[in-house]
Order: structure tokens, then sequence, then C-alpha cells
């Protein structure tokens, strides 16, 4: 099913930068973050210039779909608007191809094949969530990958934890053109989530650049 494009009334934007045509930022103010069992996280706040461009430009030209998925004996509808990019699908915006190219070229050393597919996420207000998980179906099950994350919109917390439970061990807030990226044995040993929030929050889109084979 696909959405018409959706009625957004929370997203104000930011005073900043309007107006500024959409494009990453330089990568040299990327810190890193180590955890345990060989994973670790990269954080650079306000990567994107035109962030509040790229955003209006997502919300209405993403082919948005809800999806439903069975839960026990239920179909439940997926708390989030979705939508895919396979390898060699036209991006919906240029400024993301060429994110996704820097991307690529800035993690040559860890991931020589580079990003591939991008999947999107809108978060309409604080109900839509993901529960944890990690992003290991296919290659990413047995062995190290990156998976870089465009944040656009309303901020939202990526928290993590070690797989198999526990409490939050990572709170990252995301805000709006943030870039971060997982990477090492991060989506095979830790599990994350974007939780539910009864903050007063609007939308979020979320872009996820992942090499060929990793879902
Ligand atoms: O919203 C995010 O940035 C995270 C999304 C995510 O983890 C996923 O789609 O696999
Ligand atoms: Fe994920």
């Amino acid at each position: 099913m696909t959405a018409a494009p959706p009625d957004l009334p929370g997203f104000q934007g930011s005073l900043f930068g309007q107006g500024d045509e959409p494009r990453p930022g330089p990568l040299d103010g990327l810190r890193r973050t180590p955890l345990a069992r060989g994973a670790w996280v990269d954080h650079l706040p306000g990567w994107f210039q035109g962030a509040d461009a790229l955003f209006g430009e997502l919300v209405g030209r993403v082919p948005w779909r809800a999806e439903e998925r069975r839960m026990y004996d239920d179909v439940v509808a997926v708390p989030r608007l979705l939508a895919h990019y396979r390898e060699g699908e036209t991006l919906p915006h240029p400024a993301l191809a060429e994110a996704r190219e820097v991307l690529g070229a800035h993690y040559a050393d860890e991931l020589a094949e580079g990003f591939a597919t991008a999947g999107l996420c809108l978060y309409r207000d604080g109900r839509d969530s993901v529960a944890w998980h990690g992003d290991r179906t296919g290659r990413s099950s047995t062995r190290d990958t990156l998976v870089a994350i465009l944040s656009l919109g309303d901020p939202r917390d990526l928290v993590l934890r070690p797989r198999g439970g526990g409490p939050v061990a990572l709170r990252l807030p995301l805000g709006h053109g943030d870039l971060v990226v997982m990477g090492g044995s991060c989506q095979r040993t830790w599990d994350h989530a974007v939780p539910k929030t009864s903050r007063a929050v609007g939308p979020r889109i979320s872009v996820q650049f992942r090499p060929r084979g990793v879902r």
C-alpha cells in the first residue's frame, strides 16, 4: 500500500540553514565510541547542510508504504512508514547519492565494497518506533559490516544494548542532519531500537545506507 504524502504538522524546521541546498558536510568531526564485543558507533551531529529542504522533499517524493506484520495470531501495523531503494535504483534525492559516495570513500578501509542500498523510515510522531533488533538478515548475520544512518527532522533517541537483553548501554540523541554509523560486529552482537516517546515530537526521517546483501 502506498500512503499519500503524509500530513505532518509537527515539523517546524530549524531557523538555521533554511534555503540551503541539501548536501553532506565534511566528515572530520566524526567521533567513535568503541563498544564491547568488537562493535563501535560513529556519530557526527549536524552533518547535512540544507537538512530542512531535504526533509521536505523526501516527505513529498518518497513512495512511503504502511506495512503490516503478523504477530502471533494478529496482524499489526508496523509503527512507521517505509521505503526501500535497491542497489542501482535512483535515490529520491541526488544529495543522498552524494552521501552514499562520500561515506563509501570515507569507510573504504573498513568496507571495501561500499554502500549499495538505502532504506528510509518515517516516524510520524512519538508513537512510531522500531523495537530491539540487529540488521542481521543476510551477510551481517555472520560477518562484520557497516550501517550508516542520516537522521532528519525532530530528534529521537537511538538506543543500544548487547544482544540478548539488559538495560540500555548507549543512548544517542539523533538530531536534524546527524550521521550515525554502526560498525564492526554491532549488528551481530548488539541490538538497537528507536523507542516510543511521550514527549511531543514531530516527524523524523531515517535514511539507512547498507552494503549489498545486508538488511
Ligand atoms: O530509525 C533509525 O535510525 C533506525 C532504523 C533501523 O534500525 C532499521 O530500520 O533497521
Ligand atoms: Fe536497524
